[in-house]
């Protein structure tokens, strides 16, 4: 039987909505636990479960190795996979959201996270503090995508001198698989720096404007196994299987995708075809490390850059350990985060 690793879990029906709404909070050894608040459709609400406790233990793990004095939660709010949410019904589930983590007596914050937005922080917040994340003009600091693609740029910078012994993209092949709020904003960082990009996503709607960064359009298989220099996985999970890695033709892999792994043992498949592979908690923690900068410790928006900028030194220390222990880099990121949590 697995072991059970998590300080607190709440799952109870909203009084208002009827819904299953679960808070996991994993660990708070660092500090408050903060994660998003999902909204989903599962087949079976103990699939939301085990999603919240999951993405939970993830956070502890990406706010421990961002050095951040934080620990890791997550909300799931499982709807059946039919449900349309109207208005109504969303104000409803939001402020059963709330209840739920006022009841945590602030061990635990949230944000938005896939399925909610900053706007529904807004909502929350009419019913507890401990949310991040609300619009600009409710107080908060609004979405982190911004955030989450200079983190990324941040960590493909110290993948690029590792390979190559230089920080600037001029010439380097990237591939960006997803053009959403992150890869978008990633994919013009990059050409902007002079990066030669091949992009994909299953929007066609997407192909106009990476058309006029300069970058080859190709479907989403062929964006993850182009000859290139760095694969980044910005859309959705899942995408890093057993049978993909042989045709892989990347010298590494770092992207924002959250659960890029389809198991985890492709971290050594991948280390093994010697693919450098970063973990996405590494990578794609722009967001969180700017949102709990500005609004947990009111620093300016220069400093919280500066923060998640210090990603690409977290990523080339992991990468460098990584390669004196001939451990993986993945390997290299979970002792990391444990040492940082034993010493707490
Ligand atoms: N937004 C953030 O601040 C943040 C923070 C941490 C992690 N992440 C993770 O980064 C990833 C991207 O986040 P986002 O906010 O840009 O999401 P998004 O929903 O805005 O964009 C996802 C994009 O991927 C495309 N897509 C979906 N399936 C695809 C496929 N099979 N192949 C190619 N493209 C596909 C979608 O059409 C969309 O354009 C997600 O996995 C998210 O969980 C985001």
């Amino acid at each position: 039987m697995p072991e059970f690793q998590h300080e607190h879990v709440v799952v109870r029906s909203g009084s208002r909505s009827g819904l299953p709404v679960i808070i996991a909070v994993h660990s708070t050894k660092l500090g408050q636990a903060v994660g998003g608040c999902r909204v989903w459709r599962y087949a079976d609400w103990r699939d939301g479960l085990a999603d919240a406790l999951r993405l939970s233990a993830a956070m502890t793990a990406k706010c421990a190795v961002a050095g951040l004095a934080n620990g890791g939660g997550k909300t799931v709010v499982a709807l059946p996979v039919d449900a349309e949410l109207d208005a109504a019904t969303r104000r409803m589930v939001l402020h059963d959201v709330a209840d739920t983590i006022t009841s945590l007596s602030g061990t635990y914050a949230t944000g938005p996270d896939v399925g909610t937005t900053p706007e529904d922080m807004a909502v929350i917040g009419e019913r507890t503090p401990h949310v991040f994340c609300k619009p600009e003009r409710h107080g908060g600091s609004g979405g982190s995508s911004a955030a989450t693609a200079l983190g990324t740029l941040a960590a493909l910078r110290a993948v690029r001198r590792r390979l190559h012994g230089t920080a600037a993209f001029t010439g380097a092949r990237l591939a960006v698989v997803g053009l959403g709020s992150v890869g978008m904003r990633l994919a013009r960082l990059l050409a902007a720096e002079g990066a030669e990009l091949v992009v994909a996503d299953i929007d066609p709607a997407k192909r106009q404007e990476s058309d006029a960064l300069g970058a080859t359009w190709v479907s989403p298989e062929e964006a993850l196994t182009a000859d290139v220099d760095i694969v980044v996985p910005a859309a959705l999970g899942g995408v890093l299987t057993a049978d993909v890695v042989p045709d892989l033709r990347c010298a590494a892999i770092a992207g924002p995708a959250n659960n890029q792994l389809a198991a985890e043992d492709v971290a050594g498949l991948l280390h093994r075809c010697g693919i450098a592979w970063v973990p996405d908690h590494v990578v794609s923690a722009g967001g969180v490390i700017n949102t709990l900068a500005v609004e947990l410790h009111h620093e300016s928006t220069d400093e919280a850059q500066k923060r998640v900028e210090a990603i690409e030194h977290t990523v080339a220390d992991l990468l460098h350990t990584a390669g004196l222990q001939r451990v993986t880099p993945a390997q290299a990121a979970t002792e990391l985060a444990r040492l940082r949590l034993a010493s707490a």
